[in-house]
């Protein structure tokens, strides 16, 4: 049986990074996948998602710009931009990954792996060839997730789309219903409006939730700007044949009544991590099929009576900590690092912020969603502080007030918010929703991870005229540091 240090079950983003670590630190690795190395993110995610978005996101900006307005002659080319987005994604074939796999020294078996025991593993290949795995030190389960599909009569006959096949499309339909209020959601629903699709966002709560409230809202007045009809507080009963002459349409029968009427369905309810045809509940150690891998910050996962395995890590979406290839990629430089040193008897530091801790999925995850406008975020919202129990105080600017963003484009419409512990001084959270913000995150990652005091983000001065000035207005808002 081939025995290695270490085995990788999945070679998305974050197995391919845990393996990399754990090759650099000196052992020696093999990652099993079962579909394209690359996994989700690179195929049927992030990448092909950003592309759909970026050329209308660049389209919007032009058309607020005199001079650069009158010189757009033409429409969005669609074709264009499904031909770009094809080439993102390498035309769904993964020969540069496995060559990036070979470079960074780590073997791959391709196949489906299930766990035969403590330690071993075995493959199923698609043609049926078995390979029996034995790992010396860890095993890593970075499995990802995939799409959550709700029990709603007549959904499943009606073959929705998922987020796979809403980023793989070849053709944009006349008509899409959106169901689900989260990331994917306002994503695709601002993607397949710009691309000349008739959207319905149907979601039961607000848009976006999860983030501050004024997000959400900017995203739903944009989104009925650009043409789709977002229906908010309403839920699908069930699914029935549109009939008539288009057989191929369905109509959605809503809670408040009404229907819609749409040539394909895309689901966008949340994830549900691979975890169920792994194995892992015959491993006695109180795992449940389906189940998320609950780990310690050092990502070895907990068994059912909540002590960590020794050789069971996990990272990534399965985990459930944080679902953002970012997170998991950060995660899995963590798992790989802590694979390698309690290997070869290192030191492990699992302190928080530790080496080998991954305190930042508690306090400083950030995320920016590619929805014009954008909405990018890091730390806790204003809601999440107060029901942690933190004394805050909350901070608003409006983006239109900076010099910066009055350049970017005409008529620029954003909103800024920094959450400050008013005991601790520092920032705990922080927002800003308007066109091109993703790319000022970074500055708040830093603040609220390095726990900077508003007396020194005093000292830290944004280049004018830059959106980035909006750190001096809301410092100003806040109020001038005296001297004690
Ligand atoms: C539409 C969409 C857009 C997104 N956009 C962004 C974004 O812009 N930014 C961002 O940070 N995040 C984004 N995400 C989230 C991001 O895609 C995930 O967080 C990320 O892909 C998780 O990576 P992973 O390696 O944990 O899992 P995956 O990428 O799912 O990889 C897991 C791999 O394991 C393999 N596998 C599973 N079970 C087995 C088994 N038993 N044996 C062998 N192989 C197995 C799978 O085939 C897969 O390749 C988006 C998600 C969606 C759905
Ligand atoms: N730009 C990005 O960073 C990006 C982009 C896309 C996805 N992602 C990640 O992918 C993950 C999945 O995204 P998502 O949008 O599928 O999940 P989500 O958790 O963000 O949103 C799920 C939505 O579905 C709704 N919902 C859940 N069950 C439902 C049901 N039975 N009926 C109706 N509505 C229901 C929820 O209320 C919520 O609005 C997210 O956690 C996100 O972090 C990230």
């Amino acid at each position: 049986m081939p025995t290695y240090d270490a085995i990788v079950i999945g070679a998305g983003a974050v197995g391919e990074n845990v393996a990399d670590r754990a090759v650099q630190g000196g052992l020696s690795t093999v990652i099993v996948e079962a579909e394209l190395v690359g996994g989700e993110c690179s195929y049927w995610a992030c990448m092909p998602s950003k592309v759909l978005l970026r050329s209308a996101a660049v389209l919007e900006t032009a058309r607020a710009l005199p001079g650069a307005a009158e010189a757009i002659t033409g429409s969005l080319d669609v074709a264009a931009v499904l031909e770009r987005r094809t080439s993102f994604t390498h035309d769904w074939k993964d020969d540069s990954q496995v060559e990036w796999l070979e470079g960074a020294n780590i073997d791959l078996v391709r196949g489906h792996a299930v766990f035969t025991g403590p330690r071993t593993l075995r493959v199923t290949a698609s043609d049926g060839t078995v390979t029996e795995l034995e790992a010396r030190h860890s095993v890593a389960v970075v499995t990802g997730s995939v799409p959550l599909l709700p029990e709603t009569p007549g959904l499943a006959e009606a073959q929705p789309w998922t987020s796979r096949e809403a980023t793989s499309a070849r053709s944009i339909p006349a008509s899409l219903a959106i169901i689900g209020g989260g990331v994917v959601a306002a994503e695709m629903a601002t993607a397949y409006t710009s691309l000349g699709a008739r959207v319905t966002l149907i979601s039961r709560g607000s848009l976006l939730s999860k983030q501050e409230p004024f997000a959400g809202e900017a995203v739903t007045d944009a989104l009925r700007k650009a043409g789709a009809d977002v229906r908010l507080g309403t839920s699908v009963d069930r699914v029935s044949p549109a009939g008539g002459e288009s057989p191929a349409a369905h109509t959605l029968h809503l809670s408040d009544g009404t229907t819609v009427t749409a040539e394909k369905i895309l689901v966008a309810t949340g994830r549900t991590p691979r975890t169920g045809d792994l194995g892992l509940e015959a491993l006695g150690l109180g795992l449940e099929a389906g189940g998320w891998l609950k780990t310690d910050d050092s990502l070895r996962v907990l068994s059912g009576d909540g002590s960590p395995i020794d050789w069971l890590y996990a990272a990534g979406d399965v985990t459930g900590r944080a679902l953002l290839t970012h997170q998991g990629k950060y995660q899995a430089r963590i798992a790989g690092d802590a694979m390698a040193a309690r290997a070869l008897g290192k030191p492990v530091d699992t302190a928080p912020w530790g080496v080998h801790s991954a305190t930042a999925d508690h306090a400083a995850v950030p995320q920016v969603t590619f929805t014009s406008p954008e909405v990018a975020s890091v730390g806790l919202t204003a809601h999440e502080a107060e029901q942690r129990g933190i004394r805050t105080r909350v901070i608003d600017y409006d983006l239109a007030g900076v010099a910066g963003a009055s350049v970017h484009s005409d008529g620029y419409a954003g909103t800024a918010r920094a959450i400050v512990d008013e005991d601790r001084h520092v920032l705990v959270g922080v927002t800003f929703v308007g066109s091109d913000v993703g790319e000022l995150l970074h500055s708040a990652t830093i603040a609220v991870a390095g726990e900077v005091t508003i007396e020194r983000l005093w000292h830290a001065v944004p280049s004018y005229p830059t959106i980035s000035e909006v750190w001096l207005r809301l410092l100003e808002t806040y109020g001038r540091p005296v001297a004690e």
